[in-house]
């Protein structure tokens, strides 16, 4: 469930009055996603994601994410476009909250990702980078290496409840990433939560990416290494290399890596599945008593680190010598 605030007919219908998007037909919770409240509303001008930014949202960035997919969309990648009320601004305020309207996205994001659609992400992924070159609004990622000890400090010794030598673990990594993180890499937009949630086919092709709440400005490779966490392991946890190498070889037909960048992929893999192993223990640790959502299991990241502490080179991610 992802419905935090309840809205009105009445509320709703009065803040519509301040788009051209005609009458409300009908609004509908969507289950999906567990940052922010989302409605699907259907107006007699089509379908529209409504969205009411929750706690975890700062409003500061909300200007940046906006701009970020109205620019995307305008150099041609698809991604929600968001919709602007008859004074010029797309962010609005219902039933308390910071709220935005943006454009429906037709397509299902996939459960079970196959090696094609590693490939279709790795190239929307290059795309999103490149188109991102020009936009001018900057954001610093918080939930790079210097935001990591202090998750790990929130979570302390409560992580070896998840895992036994766990907080250990953790303080081990900590010391690794921070001594060595890469430096000087290119940077640019990233999404930095491409996940397959976030991602839309209609068949096999890629029809559009959506959720740009945690882009930043980062090391563009980091962002790569976050989608081969999240596309390329199998259940089981072993990393599929043929996987890997669809996706990197489509990212690489629009946007090759510099050496530079494949040298760090170990590295940067290991940064990536370090932060979702963080969040998701946090998450896991302070669920707050009676919460509707189930927070996502910090254990499939534990073993995705595991793997990049042993990978050496790029070839380990299916990167030809
Ligand atoms: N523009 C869009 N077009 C179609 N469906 C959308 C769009 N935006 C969001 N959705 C639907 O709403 C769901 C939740 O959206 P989103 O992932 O942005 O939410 P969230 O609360 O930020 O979730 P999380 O950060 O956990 O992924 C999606 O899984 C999708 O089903
Ligand atoms: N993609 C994140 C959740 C936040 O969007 C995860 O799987 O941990």
């Amino acid at each position: 469930m992802a419905v935090y605030t309840e809205v009105g007919t009445e509320e709703l219908s009065a803040f519509l009055d301040h788009y051209d998007l005609g009458d409300l037909l009908s609004c509908k919770g969507i289950a999906e996603g567990v940052e922010n409240t989302n409605f699907l509303i259907h107006t007699t001008a089509g379908h529209y994601i409504l969205t009411l930014y929750e706690k975890r949202v700062d409003p500061a960035d909300l200007p940046f994410f906006l701009a970020l997919m109205e620019h995307l969309a305008g150099r041609g990648l698809t991604c929600p476009v968001p919709v602007k009320a008859r004074g010029g601004t797309a962010l609005g305020t219902l039933a308390g909250r910071p709220a935005a309207i943006v454009t429906f996205l037709d397509g299902m994001s996939v459960r079970q990702p196959a090696v094609s659609h590693c490939a279709e992400v790795g190239e929307a992924l290059a795309r999103l980078h490149l188109a991102g070159g020009d936009f001018a609004l900057q954001r610093t990622n918080a939930l790079s290496v210097a935001g990591w000890r202090p998750l790990a400090k929130r979570a302390g010794h409560r992580a070896d409840t998840v895992a036994p030598g766990l907080a250990a673990l953790i303080e081990e990594e900590l010391g690794v990433l921070e001594a060595s993180w890469p430096g000087g890499l290119p940077e640019g937009v990233i999404h930095a939560d491409l996940f397959p949630d976030n991602v839309f086919f209609l068949g096999s092709r890629l029809s559009g990416l959506i959720d740009f709440y945690f882009a930043c400005t980062d090391t563009l490779a980091y962002d790569v290494a976050v989608c081969l966490n999240a596309w390329c392991f199998e259940p089981d946890g072993s990393f599929n290399v043929t996987k890997g190498r669809a996706l990197l070889q489509r990212y690489e037909a629009v946007r090759p890596l510099s050496e530079a960048e494949r040298a760090a992929l170990p590295l940067l893999c290991r940064g990536a599945a370090l932060r979702f192993l963080l969040t998701r223990l946090v998450d896991w640790l302070n669920v707050p008593p009676g919460a509707l959502v189930r927070p996502k299991n910090p254990i499939e990241y534990l073993k995705k680190l595991r793997f990049h502490r042993y990978a050496s080179s790029a070839r380990d991610y299916g990167l030809a010598a």
